[in-house]
Parts: structure tokens; C-alpha cells; sequence
């Protein structure tokens, strides 16, 4: 049974042609549906392993397909029969008020990853496209999915949207910046010096293509994607860096003291760490949470340029920050002390960004590494007008902090999480700062945490609430999450069944590293207690 999940139909790549076909028809009816608008559809699994693969829509707007269409996204997907398949398209086409084989055609943009079976599946997505009448399937090649998000977004606004734009606006926007840098003294050798872990999939390749035109930076890649160097996300790219917090394969002792970079095999989730001693394989990390409390301060201190610290200045602005309950909470801590308004989404990109998307500028990371900076449409004129305005004051602090602010809204990817553009940004951000990577890393201590997974026969049983940070049922969970919470300093722990995984997550945070295992412990037994292990 295929179910649209988190991130879209995911399995073992040669069981997903039908899911991929039935994605393609779901593609063109939602193109249709949005009068003959680009939509997307990228064939994609992301940090899974290279047997495995997927299917995800991006909607016209460059964001996740609408959730509305989820429900009739898994029917489709899994209607038994090609006339059960013919009746759900006809019935749902009706309630939508779609009209087929009349006045709009509809428009999809396709894309894939680096996996053996992207090539075929790819034809497969074509072939559902093309059932819907008149449909135009358009391949833009193997790109990394936020490429293709930045792609759909632009050419629904009707501005350039090739893959030359992207990398010319990037490169553009990220040396603007650079320019902007205050007291601009050029920076050592060292903090030149970048190292990227590729995970071996698309986003090293794009990275070779573009590292010559980005000023200020010596970028090292490593597991590129290039033939024979190693296999996709197999003890490499952000995803296990992240989670393992050892060193990817090819990293080493001569890497000490270099900052790296670590991407996933899809290129949307961004990580940073340090190689701690040459004896060592563990690193420090410098995970989502951290990215954005960096993202934070720098776009704080603009606003605070522009505004003065009231915010009742030329620009006054909403500035939110999103997080999920897996976000450290030193980083929580960091950020409200800060006296920034923090909100908290359910876990999954479709949900921060929402959410972000009702700031002037909204910031959301997932601890994982994905997430963006959003400046809202009428935010941007405003800041535009004011930039133009600054302009008979050029090189005026004002006229600079909003000329920075409007070249960040150019390189970072409005579409979705981008560890391209978002690594262009802590680049930047980190010259402008004059930090090293220790300076960074020292902001705050993150919490130790500990994550488990839980086996149990039936996950959805667990029902949560307040952003998943509450159990409400099976009743009396919650009552002893809380009792064994009580006994840990700085202790925090919740549960909540996976979007991807058949699976319960437990996560628990204290203040030392054993206090976060004994406590996931205790609660991950009570989970398979309650509910049943499996
Ligand atoms: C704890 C964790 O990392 N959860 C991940 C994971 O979702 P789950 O619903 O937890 O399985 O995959 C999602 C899609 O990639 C990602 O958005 C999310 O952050
Ligand atoms: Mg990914």
C-alpha cells in the first residue's frame, strides 16, 4: 500500500512504477485544476538508500503539492484495477470541477535524481501525464529537487527558470553579498577553504559545475557523484552525519580544523561539521537548528540596522521563527532569548513552511537541515522601495543592511529547503560575521538527545497534539511520559508515530547524555507496553 506520507511516494525502486504512473496523472489533473499552471513531479528518495526510490509534486506555487490532494493521491495510487483507476480520475475530476479534454492543457515539469531506476521511472511519470489529454510533459533533466522547485516557482511567475538562471542568480546574489560585507578586508586561507560531502548524489555534481563561479570560496567536494567515487548515501551525505555524528566516508585526520559540509542525496537537507582530532571519528555538528539561529542573528542584525531595536522604523517587519519538537531545545532557549516570536509546526517541510509563509520573513529549519528563508511578496517590494529609496545614501549603513537583506532574498531558494543556496547563505553570513566555524558551533550548547524507534502493531493508535509535543491518546501515555520526565534536570520527551517509517519515534533531551538514553528508554517501554510490540 502506498500512502503520500511526508515526502511523497517512497519504496524499493522496482516496485514504484505504478505509484510513479499514477503520481503522473495526479500531476496533470492538479496542473489542469490550477488553470494550465506548471506544476512538478520529481522522481526522488532522497537520503534513502540507491535501490530505493520516489515520487513527489510540487505545486504551482513551488512548494508541496496542496495536502488536500494527499487523500486522493494514495487512492489513486492504489486503485486494484485500471477501471477502479478510471473512476476515481472521472469522480474526483467532477467534485474538483475539472474539466478533461477542454480548455486547458495541462503542464509538468519532471526531474530526477542520480538512482539507477530514476531514468525509467521517469518514463513511467510521462506515460501517466500523457493519459490526461493534451498534457505537455516537459523533462528538465537530472537536477537536485530544489532546482526543480526554484524551476516551477519561477515559471509560474513568469520569470526566467532554467537551470543557467538558477546558477547565474545564485552566483550573482551570493558575490552581492559578498560585496556587502562590512569593512571587506578578504578573508585567510583557511576560512576559504570549504569541503563538501556529496553523498554521492546530484548535489555534488551541481556543485562541480558552479564552484568556479563562486567568489571568496576554495570548495573541496567529496563524494561528488562522479562515476566509481562511492554509492549514494551509503555512509555519507547530511543524513547520516547527522544522525550517526561520525565522519562520512573520505573524510580523515588531514581534514582537522577544515569547515565541511555535508548534503543529501537529493541536495534539500544541509549540514556542517568539524573532523574533532585526527585519532577521532566523531564530529562536531553543526545541524538544521544551528544553521537557523545563524540565519536569525544575521537577518536580525539588518533589521535592527533598518529599524533600530524597537522595529518601529522605515521597515517594520513580522519575523518568525518555525521549529518542530525535535529542534534542540538550547536551541529553543537561544532563540527566544533572543526575544524572537518561536512557533512550532507538526514535523514535515509541508508544515513549517505554511507556517513561515505568514511572516514578512519567516525562518524554518528542521534539526535534519531543511528548511529556508521566506520573505513574503509585499515584504520584498516594501524592502525594495525602501533599497531604492536608500539609494542618494548608497554605502549608508541603512542602504546597506537592506541591500543585504534583498541579496539574501535572491540566493536562498524561496521555493523550498536548498543545501546549495542555503550553504551560499552560511557562507556569506559567516564572512560578513568574520566567525570561524567554532565561533558558530559556540553559540549555544545543544541539549544531549537521544532518538528510538519503537516496532508496534499498530503506530497510528498514537493520536498527539500541540504540534506532536503532547500525547492525547491511548489515554494515560502522556500522564506517564510526564511522570518519568519529572525525574530528569532539562528533561523533555515525546512520541509520535513516523510519516515515513512503520514505526514510533520516542525522542527524549537532559542534561547529560545518559539521562537523554534513560529516559527515551523508560518511555520507549511504556510505547511497547501500551501499544503492543512488534
Ligand atoms: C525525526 C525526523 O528526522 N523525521 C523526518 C522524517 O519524518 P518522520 O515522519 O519522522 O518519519 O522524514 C521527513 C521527510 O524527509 C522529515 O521531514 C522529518 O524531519
Ligand atoms: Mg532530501
Amino acid at each position: 500500500t502506498f500512502s503520500y506520507g511526508t515526502a511523497g511516494f517512497r519504496a524499493d525502486g522496482s516496485t514504484m512504477a505504478p505509484a510513479v504512473c499514477r503520481a503522473g496523472i495526479v500531476a496533470a489533473l492538479r496542473s489542469l485544476k490550477l488553470g494550465g499552471a506548471a506544476v512538478g513531479l520529481v522522481i526522488t528518495a532522497s537520503h534513502n538508500p540507491v535501490a530505493d526510490n520516489g515520487v513527489k509534486i510540487v505545486d504551482a506555487d513551488g512548494g508541496m503539492m496542496s495536502q488536500a490532494w494527499e487523500p486522493f493521491s494514495d487512492a489513486l495510487a492504489n486503485a486494484p484495477t485500471p477501471d477502479a483507476l478510471l473512476q476515481l480520475v472521472l469522480q474526483f475530476a467532477k467534485d474538483e470541477g475539472i474539466t478533461l479534454g477542454g480548455g486547458h492543457s495541462a503542464q509538468v515539469l519532471l526531474a530526477r535524481d542520480t538512482r539507477p531506476t530514476g531514468e525509467y521511472l521517469l518514463h513511467v511519470a510521462v506515460k501517466g501525464i500523457s493519459t490526461i489529454v493534451g498534457s505537455v510533459a516537459l523533462d528538465m533533466g537530472i537536477l537536485t529537487t530544489p532546482q526543480l522547485h526554484w524551476m516551477v516557482r519561477n515559471k509560474n511567475r513568469g520569470l526566467k527558470a532554467s537551470e543557467a538562471d538558477y546558477f547565474t542568480q545564485i552566483a550573482e546574489s551570493f558575490r552581492h553579498l559578498l560585496e556587502l560585507t562590512p569593512d571587506d578586508k578578504g578573508i585567510d586561507d583557511l576560512n576559504e577553504k570549504l569541503i563538501v560531502d556529496g553523498a554521492n548524489g546530484i548535489g555534488g555534481l551541481k556543485l562541480e559545475q558552479i564552484k568556479s563561479n563562486l567568489a571568496r570560496l576554495d570548495i573541496l567536494v567529496r563524494n561528488s557523484g562522479k562515476e566509481g567515487e562511492g554509492i549514494l548515501n551509503e555512509r555519507c551525505g547530511a543524513d547520516f552525519v547527522q544522525k550517526e555524528k561520525v565522519l562520512p566516508l573520505g573524510f580523515g585526520p588531514n581534514d582537522v580544523g577544515v569547515r565541511c559540509a555535508s548534503f543529501d542525496g537529493d541536495a534539500d537537507r544541509l549540514v556542517y561539521f568539524h573532523v574533532t582530532s585526527p585519532s577521532k571519528t566523531s564530529v562536531d555538528l553543526v545541524d538544521g537548528d544551528k544553521i537557523l539561529s545563524l540565519f536569525v542573528l544575521f537577518i536580525r542584525e539588518q533589521l535592527d540596522i533598518i529599524n533600530g531595536e524597537d522595529n518601529k522604523g522605515l521597515l517594520p517587519t513580522r519575523f518568525g521563527v518555525v521549529q518542530t519538537a525535535y529542534a534542540n531545545g538550547a536551541s529553543t532557549e537561544f532563540l527566544k532569548n533572543l526575544g524572537l516570536e518561536v512557533v512550532f509546526t507538526s514535523t514535515g517541510v509541508k508544515y513549517l513552511h505554511k507556517k513561515a509563509l505568514e511572516y514578512d520573513i519567516g525562518v524554518y529549519f528542521e534539526a535534519n537541515g531543511h528548511g529556508t528563508v521566506l520573505f513574503n511578496d509585499e515584504f520584498v517590494s516594501r524592502l525594495e522601495s525602501l533599497t531604492a529609496r536608500l539609494s542618494e545614501a548608497a554605502g549608508s549603513p541603512q542602504h546597506q543592511a537592506a541591500s543585504r537583506l534583498v541579496a539574501a532574498s535572491q540566493l536562498i531558494n524561496q521555493a523550498v529547503g536548498d543545501a546549495i543556496s542555503g550553504m551560499l547563505l552560511v557562507e556569506a553570513v559567516l564572512q560578513h560575521k568574520r566567525w570561524s566555524f567554532q565561533n558558530w558551533c559556540d553559540l549555544y550548547t545543544d541539549l544531549p538527545s537521544k532518538q528510538l524507534k519503537v516496532k508496534v502493531k499498530d503506530r497510528t493508535s498514537i493520536v498527539t497534539t500541540d504540534a506532536e509535543r503532547k500525547v492525547c491518546q491511548p489515554s494515560g501515555l502522556q500522564e506517564l511520559i510526564d511522570k518519568e520526565v519529572v525525574n530528569y534536570s532539562h528533561g523533555r520527551c515525546f512520541v509520535r508515530p513516523s510519516g515515513t517509517e512503520d514505526v514510533v519515534r520516542v525522542y527524549a533531551e537532559a542534561s547529560t547524555v545518559e539521562a537523554a538514553e534513560s529516559l527515551a528508554k523508560s518511555v520507549a517501554q511504556h510505547v511497547e507496553r501500551i501499544l503492543g510490540f512488534c
